[in-house]
């Protein structure tokens, strides 16, 4: 049985089909890119996984439990936490403070919840914004931060939307070597992204979403040379050749 098995995953918006029986699954430590153009559905696909949305029809099975509907404090609680594309920190408060909110989900004592927070501060490389007001620091900061908190509940699933934009190349690539160390270190990852070369250098396995449905599924080699992949993207064919 996989960790996570999505079945007929739909979601209707006053008759707009936003996702239209969507079926996949993901097995433990496997990392899943989703692509597609823009408004293709892969928001609302991780929103009817994690919880901000109910989905219309389908199944969402996460470690033998159907959590399909579930609130997304539930879903993040049973171990599938996701970011979001429009980061939301606490911006009054410090970087440390704001990962120890999350960390104290996980741990009672306040000691121990600020050190398990200092420690996932370190691990995405944001030690010396530790004392900085979040509202503070710059994109790519906020982009560490928004990871740093989804990690400091020690997901067993992390739902990565779009960490890499707004970012420039510079930018870009330590964070994708942090993900790379993410993945090394057996991380169940599901991203959307779309950064080709991330999606290449990251993804077991690649998922296409296009006008809601699965358009392509396989390796990253395999899609990116599907020509029905190339033919949804034109006029995207930039970000395609971007790896
Ligand atoms: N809350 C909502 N109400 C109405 N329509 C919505 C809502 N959320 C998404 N949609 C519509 O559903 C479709 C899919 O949107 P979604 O944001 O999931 O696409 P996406 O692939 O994530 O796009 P992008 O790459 O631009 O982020 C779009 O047509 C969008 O306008």
């Amino acid at each position: 049985m996989s960790l996570l098995q999505i079945e007929g995953l739909s979601k209707s918006f006053a008759g707009l089909k936003a996702l239209d029986r969507v079926t996949v699954s993901v097995e433990e430590h496997e990392v899943l890119g989703i692509i597609g153009p823009n408004g293709a559905g892969k928001t609302t696909f991780f929103s009817c996984i994690a919880g901000q949305i109910t989905p219309s029809a389908g199944r969402v099975v996460f470690d033998d439990r159907d959590i399909t509907g579930w609130p997304a404090w539930k879903v993040a609680r049973a171990g599938l936490v996701r970011t979001f594309q429009l980061m939301r920190p606490f911006e009054s408060m410090t970087v440390l403070d704001n990962v120890a909110a999350a960390t104290h989900s996980r741990h009672r004592s306040r000691r121990v919840a600020r050190d398990s927070a200092a420690e996932v501060i370190e691990r995405v490389g944001l030690s010396e914004y530790r004392d900085r007001m979040s509202g503070t620091l710059p994109t790519a900061g906020l982009k560490r931060l928004e990871l740093a908190r989804a990690l400091a509940l020690e997901p067993q699933v992390l739902m990565l939307d779009e960490v890499l934009a707004g970012l420039v190349p510079t930018e870009r690539k330590p964070l994708i070597d942090l993900l790379a160390t993410l993945r090394s270190e057996g991380v169940t990852l599901l991203f959307i992204e779309h950064i080709m070369a991330a999606v290449m250098t990251l993804s077991d396995r690649v998922l296409v979403l296009h006008e809601g449905k699965p358009l392509a599924e396989g390796t990253p080699h395999e899609v990116t040379s599907n020509p029905r992949v190339v033919q949804a993207y034109l006029g995207e064919e930039s970000q395609i050749a971007e790896s």
